[in-house]
């Protein structure tokens, strides 16, 4: 680790593939964002509730990012890469060539992204067989892990998909073996999603109970049977193919994934906050709620022994933060859930024709708006007679259940911009308090959480972070490198580089802001031991 004074002399490379886009960045050995790109990546929705990516528009995306990242830096100075992405169920055959995961036949498509809910009677058969398995999910396996999936394509595709599957990935593990050619998975995809134990390994008996015992007849080589810890180095690092399309140097070290909820609570949950009158201050790391945000939430909350919060995925161990249990709380669309009301109300189009000629993004537009026609009142207030329940997409923590819909109550004939304004409004107070339901179900459980730390697309609004706090009743503190999830996926690239020991020593030092009720940037450094 060098000085303050010292110029960096080591770099790495984080790349966090999001539902609607692949950001990149180049970050130095104190954990400083030092370069960022981003680029969108395409998504298909083929039918009601399926949703479908390409891994090979994505690896292109990743490439094109990691590029403009590096741009200008001496390439023996670059040490690691780490990949993290949404846990994506990526199809190809034994030749790792794409293979369909569409009726259509589109090869080009094959991704089933996690939000795709094709496999709801799938999932019911699932759970029906209450298997021990299960109780590590919450006690209900969701629709969008992978298990479902695999289950759907071999009763629906199975000519043209089931039978000439040669390897099933998720996105974060794709990404490495597209890296280095190891087709070795994280113990964070395979614990998070696919029911694997960190402790006893695969449970033949929950796949052959579900009628795929073809995974385990030939050692579940399809699946995944060498499993790493995230950070760990794969095989010998980049391949000549691969830095080339990265623009990267061949050989250096490329690290066990991370799905992008993960990358995210790694990137914050460790944030030094001492000095700022916190209640985490005193406390252990396991009083904090890593909060991240983005097309959905996840709430990730970390604790020495495991425990069991109904309707809330885990206990997993070691998923995340070595050495500790997780649980994953979440709501599977709220940066998507305000896009879509944002964007379907009658006022829209007036409201981008506002915030382009005031170079504003939407929601800065609305934020501002609502400042102006809330007047004396608290902005809380506008909402006393509108309503939101937030689960268009199913809920997926606490009540864990794929059938719920979304309502509003409380509207009236208008539509103008206040009205719109208004129901923005509403929405992302009902986000919010689903997040305080998942609070108040961990904390029943066992948990004691104090401070929740958000980062994500929508930690970028400060009315959304705002409402968190009203609403939890916690101070909120954000990362002052914005981009925290890529951070986590640097971390990884720098663990797996050997510069650092483990994760938790990787960039000892970073920078965070605190939110109590009103945003205050502060310096903090970071530090695990507590
Ligand atoms: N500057 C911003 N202000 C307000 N909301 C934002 C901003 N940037 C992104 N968002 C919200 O965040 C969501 C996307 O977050 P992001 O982390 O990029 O998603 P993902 O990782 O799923 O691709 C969008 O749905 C949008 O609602
Ligand atoms: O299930 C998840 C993590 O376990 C996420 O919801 C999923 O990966 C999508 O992430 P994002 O909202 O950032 O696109």
């Amino acid at each position: 680790m060098l000085g303050d004074n010292q110029e960096p002399q080591h770099y790495y490379v984080g790349v966090d593939v999001g539902t609607g886009s692949v950001r990149a960045a180049l970050v130095d050995q104190g954990g400083v964002l030092l370069a960022f790109a981003d680029q969108p990546i395409k998504r298909w929705e083929p039918q009601f509730n399926h949703h479908e990516q390409s891994s090979e528009d994505i690896w292109a995306a990743c490439c094109v990012v990691t590029k403009k990242v590096v741009q200008g830096i001496d390439s023996n100075q670059i040490r690691g890469i780490g990949f993290d992405a949404t846990c994506s169920l990526v199809v190809l055959d034994k030749q790792f060539h794409p293979l369909p995961v569409n009726h259509e036949g589109d090869s080009h498509r094959n991704i089933i992204m996690w939000l795709d809910h094709r496999a709801v009677s799938q999932v019911q058969r699932i759970n029906e067989t209450k298997h021990k398995v299960l109780q590590y999910v919450g006690g209900v396996m969701s629709v969008e892990m992978q298990a479902p999936k695999l289950l759907w394509l071999k009763e629906k595709l199975r000519e043209t998909c089931w039978n000439k599957a040669g390897h099933f990935f998720d996105l974060p593990d794709f990404l490495s073996w597209k890296a280095t050619g190891v087709t070795a998975r994280s113990l964070c995809s395979l614990v998070c999603k696919w029911t694997y134990s960190a402790e006893d390994g695969w449970d033949d008996s929950f796949w052959k109970m579900i009628g795929l015992e073809d995974l385990v007849a030939d050692n579940y080589s399809k699946i995944g049977n060498q499993v790493l810890p995230p950070g760990a180095s794969l095989g010998n690092g980049l391949t000549p193919e691969a830095a080339k399309d990265l623009g990267l140097p061949a050989g250096i070290a490329v690290a066990a994934s991370l799905i992008d909820a993960h990358a995210g609570g790694l990137g914050v949950i460790g944030a030094d906050v001492r000095g700022h009158s916190l209640a985490c201050e005193g406390q252990p790391v396991t009083s904090r709620l890593a909060v991240i945000c983005g097309t959905s939430s996840c709430h990730m909350g970390i604790s020495q022994g495991p425990i069991f919060v109904p309707g809330v995925w885990g206990p997993y161990f070691s998923a995340m933060i070595p050495g500790f249990w997780l649980n994953e709380g979440g709501q599977s669309v709220t940066g998507g859930l305000l896009d879509h009301m944002v964007q379907g109300h009658a006022a829209f189009p007036e409201l981008q024709a506002r915030a382009t000629a005031r170079c504003q993004s939407v929601y800065a537009y609305l934020n501002s708006h609502l400042d102006l026609i809330k007047k004396a009142q608290p902005v809380g207030f506008l909402t006393v007679d509108l309503h939101v329940w937030p689960d268009f997409h199913g809920n997926r923590s606490p009540l864990a259940d794929l059938t719920l819909k979304g309502m509003v109550t409380g509207l009236k004939l208008s539509q103008d911009l206040d009205d719109l304004a208004i129901l923005y409004l509403a929405t992302v107070q009902a986000i919010a308090f689903g997040t305080r339901l998942i609070v108040e179900a961990m904390e029943a459980a066992g948990h004691s959480i104090s401070t929740l730390f958000l980062c994500g697309g929508l930690s970028k609004n400060p009315l959304f972070v705002q409402m968190h706090a009203d609403i939890t009743g916690m101070p909120v503190v954000l990362s002052r490198e914005v981009e925290s999830v890529l951070v986590g996926a640097a971390i990884l690239g720098a663990c797996a580089s050997g510069d650092f020991t483990s994760v938790q020593t990787s960039f000892l030092q970073q920078t965070c802001g605190i939110d109590g009720p009103t945003l205050i940037n502060r310096k903090l450094r970071r530090q695990w031991q507590e």
